[in-house]
């Protein structure tokens, strides 16, 4: 399953994040509608509210490489499964509402949920 695999791509970003704070590490892997995959951990600061989500570092990286079309999002972290916060959820509506996340405890536990669920009549200009 494809899912499958982009969740084991999350999972394997888990011990990049750097999150001294929290001690929750959390990889997300953000494939495209081209099938490019793009990773991306939690990078924490100092200053706690300067910190950036998995999900959001691997949009980043991914629109600032000319991508802007995505399927689906795999999130993993160092502690169960992971749901995107408030703000990565309306950070990825933006770029669509029928996005697939998949999270889960392990990768025999996936859940695949929908942006639009997440995130129903969210906000867009
Ligand atoms: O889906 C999530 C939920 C939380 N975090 C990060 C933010 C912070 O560094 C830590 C605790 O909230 O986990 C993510 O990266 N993605
Ligand atoms: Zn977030």
């Amino acid at each position: 399953m494809k899912y499958r695999e982009l969740f084991r791509t999350a999972q394997e970003m888990v011990n990049s994040a750097y999150a001294p704070y929290s001690r929750f590490k959390v990889g997300a892997a953000l494939l495209t509608t081209t099938g490019e995959v793009f990773t991306g951990v939690n990078v924490e600061n100092s200053s706690f509210g300067a910190t950036i989500c998995a999900e959001r570092t691997a949009y980043v990286k991914a629109i600032s490489e000319g991508h802007r079309e995505f399927e689906a999002i795999a999130v993993a972290s160092s502690d169960g499964a992971a749901f995107p916060c408030g703000i990565c959820r309306q950070f990825m509506y933006e770029f669509g509402d029928e996005l697939k996340i998949i999270t889960g405890e392990d990768e025999d536990h996936l859940r695949v949920v929908e942006m639009k669920e997440l995130l129903p009549e969210g906000f867009r200009l």
